[in-house]
């Protein structure tokens, strides 16, 4: 700073210091006072009398100022001895905590110095409505159900609960947690439902099922965490529809009422891919008429909700949606929540992320009381696991494998292909099985090209990316489910969730840079206990850092490593110590200090604040 810009001080009037007496002080205590003061003092009283000190000094002032001097040396002595004294138990001090920290490895340094990122930006509000928040409600028991398990499982020891979870690999952690339950009939699913899952061939529940349906049917909140493609969407959408046919019931719902329960999904695609699921088995349901039929609606950004205004005229049981289009479905008050019941957010990492924070905190606003929270991932960073644990009501986290972990059901091959080749060996890549493939690209423009060289080269290939229109994106989607096309070309946008029948080959052009996008990409084969192949293309474009990240997954999901993955050394590893995912995107090669996730979110959140029609449809 140069002088003239350096602020000018000004002198501080201090008071003064006051003087506190010691209890064991005695009274006649006379202050020392040093004996160049003295004699200066003594010396003043001399001149002021007119008297020349030096000529008239008796032997016995002489004498009396000797023994002052030989007292004050002896006292400098003492504080010089003192302060050495003070110096090395200061160094001791110092010695000992430089010892200690080096006994410390680097990754135990990284971890608390992770720790520090990680308390910096979960400091967050809870995920609860402004009221809520404003008024201090928070609610302490879980919500009430009338479901009880069968009076056998109602028996069981917890020895028995735990020997079936350790037997289906899931992972919980809770209170009171409800016992796991191994096939649909013992969970009081309705028979006509049963029959005809199995009719879908779905005849025993995946793990995520046979423990997160019993979780949701007692009322419980809940994170459900479980691989691509294991069944998550009927976990959790089966306990909403029984909450809705046991309020229909009751008292059958008429124009205005409902929803009982609401679904929200990151994305237009996967809102109605899940709300189509929901319309076949609450259509199932009521086959014959054995149970009253269910209304849902399908709340996205992209279609005329006029084209639904059937479902609204009808008393309302269950709403699907992307969040933008239900906070303008809620403002205007097409319909309300005073009686809903159920919140599930699917994808949730994206939806609880920044950028849709806001947006669900708002949703959770038009909530009148408490309501069942359930939040379903492939991926849940730990960042993401913490928030959500301190806003829901006792939840249970219902774990199956590691958060992030790729479904081993892929087979996932990395290649090194230069940039220049890439189009060229796509063709060849293409061979390696029949249709249906899906090919990933991180940009939109290189999407495009893609589907344009195919179409060039002969293959049917339709393509699907944010800049699309809603009927190009339905076109896309309708032609590759029905088979109509051989190939799609995607961007990150159709990779969370969509579930297409028995797609063989995923061909990732570009590697995301975060390793969750991988994961729901590759996610899209090898699905419902099917086995499918990933190839992936790398090149020297790709950061260290995600292929690193791809190295560690491979290796978790005893997958082959190439040789140019595994002469990548992680910075992390000769430090020792054991290596933990990163808390905020669950990346295995990198700590919370590098993490490319963390400039994303940033990112995400301003663009969140742009508002649009779209938020929520991504
Ligand atoms: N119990 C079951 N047995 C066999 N197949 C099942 C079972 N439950 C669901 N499925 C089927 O498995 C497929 C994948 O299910 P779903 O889409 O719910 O997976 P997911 O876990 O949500 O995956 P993602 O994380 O990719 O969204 C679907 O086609 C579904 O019909």
């Amino acid at each position: 700073m140069s002088e003239e810009s350096a602020p000018k001080r000004r002198r501080v009037q201090r008071s003064p210091s006051p003087v506190y007496k010691l209890d064991n002080e005695d009274d006649s205590y006379e202050p020392y006072i040093p004996v160049t003061q003295r004699r200066q003092a003594k010396l003043a009283k001399l001149t002021s009398w007119g008297v020349d000190k030096t000529k008239n000094q008796s032997p016995e002032d002489e004498q009396d100022e000797r023994e002052d001097e030989e007292r004050e040396e002896e006292r400098r002595r003492e504080k010089a001895r003192k302060e050495r004294t003070l110096l090395m138990e200061a160094q001791e001090v110092h010695e000992k905590k430089a010892a200690e920290d080096s006994k410390k490895t680097d990754v135990e340094k990284a971890e608390e110095a992770d720790a520090e990122i990680l308390a910096a930006i979960a400091s967050r509000k809870k995920l609860a409505s402004d009221l809520e928040l404003a008024k201090g409600v928070s609610y302490t028991d879980s919500m009430k159900s009338s479901w009880r398990p069968p009076k056998f499982v109602r028996e069981r020891s917890e020895e028995e609960n735990t020997r079936i979870r350790d037997k289906y690999h899931i992972l919980v952690d809770g209170e009171d947690i409800p016992a796991p339950i191994e096939n649909f009939t013992d969970m009081k699913v309705p028979a006509v439902l049963v029959k005809f899952l199995k009719s879908k061939r779905i005849t025993t529940p995946t793990p995520i099922q046979l423990q997160g349906i019993p979780t949701a049917f007692s009322g419980r909140d809940m994170i459900g965490i479980a691989f691509t493609g294991s069944g998550k969407t009927l976990a959790f959408c089966l306990p909403m529809m029984m909450f809705a046919l046991e309020e229909e019931s009751k008292l059958p719902f008429v124009r205005g009422e409902g929803p009982v329960g609401v679904i929200l999904c990151p994305s237009r695609e996967l809102a109605t891919q899940t709300y189509e699921n929901v319309v076949v088995w609450t259509n199932a349901l009521a086959r014959d008429g054995a149970y009253p039929q269910l209304n849902v609606l399908l709340c996205i950004g992209g279609i005329s909700m006029s084209d639904q205004s059937h479902v609204l005229n009808k008393g309302l049981h269950v709403v699907v949606a992307t969040p933008g289009r239900l906070i303008d479905m809620l403002e205007k008050r097409r319909f309300t929540f005073d009686n809903c019941r159920y919140l599930c957010m699917d994808e949730a990492d994206r939806m609880v992320d920044l950028g849709f924070e806001d947006d669900v905190r708002n949703i959770m606003s038009y909530f009148k009381r408490q309501r069942q929270t359930l939040l379903f991932s492939a991926t849940m960073p730990r960042k993401i696991q913490d928030f959500a644990q301190q806003s829901l009501v006792k939840p249970i986290l219902v774990n199956v494998g590691r958060a992030g972990a790729a479904n081993l059901d892929v087979l996932q091959v990395v290649e090194y292909v230069k940039q220049e080749a890439k189009m060229v060996y796509l063709l060849e890549c293409l061979q390696k099985t029949p249709p249906p493939v899906i090919i990933f690209s991180e940009n939109k423009n290189e999407v495009d090209d893609i589907q344009e060289y195919l179409l060039l080269k002969g293959v049917e290939a339709v393509a699907i990316h944010g800049s699309k229109s809603q009927e190009e994106r339905q076109y896309a989607i309708k032609s590759f489910k029905s088979g109509a096309k051989d190939v799609m070309v995607a961007s990150g946008v159709a990779s969370k969730g969509l579930d297409f029948n028995d797609i063989q080959h995923v061909i990732i052009f570009s590697m995301p840079k975060e390793i969750e996008d991988y994961v729901h990409q590759i996610g899209r084969t090898g699905r419902s206990g099917k086995t499918g192949i990933a190839t992936t293309f790398v090149n020297m474009n790709t950061p260290e850092q995600t292929l690193l990240d791809l190295k560690y997954l491979l290796m978790e999901a005893g997958q082959k490593v190439p040789p140019f993955l595994q002469s990548i050394e992680d910075p992390r590893a000769a430090q020792g110590g054991s290596l933990k995912g990163c808390p905020v995107c669950g990346g295995l090669g990198h700590g919370i200090s590098n993490c490319p996730k963390l400039e994303d979110t940033q990112r995400r959140q301003m663009a969140s604040h742009r508002g649009s029609d779209d938020r929520g449809g991504y």
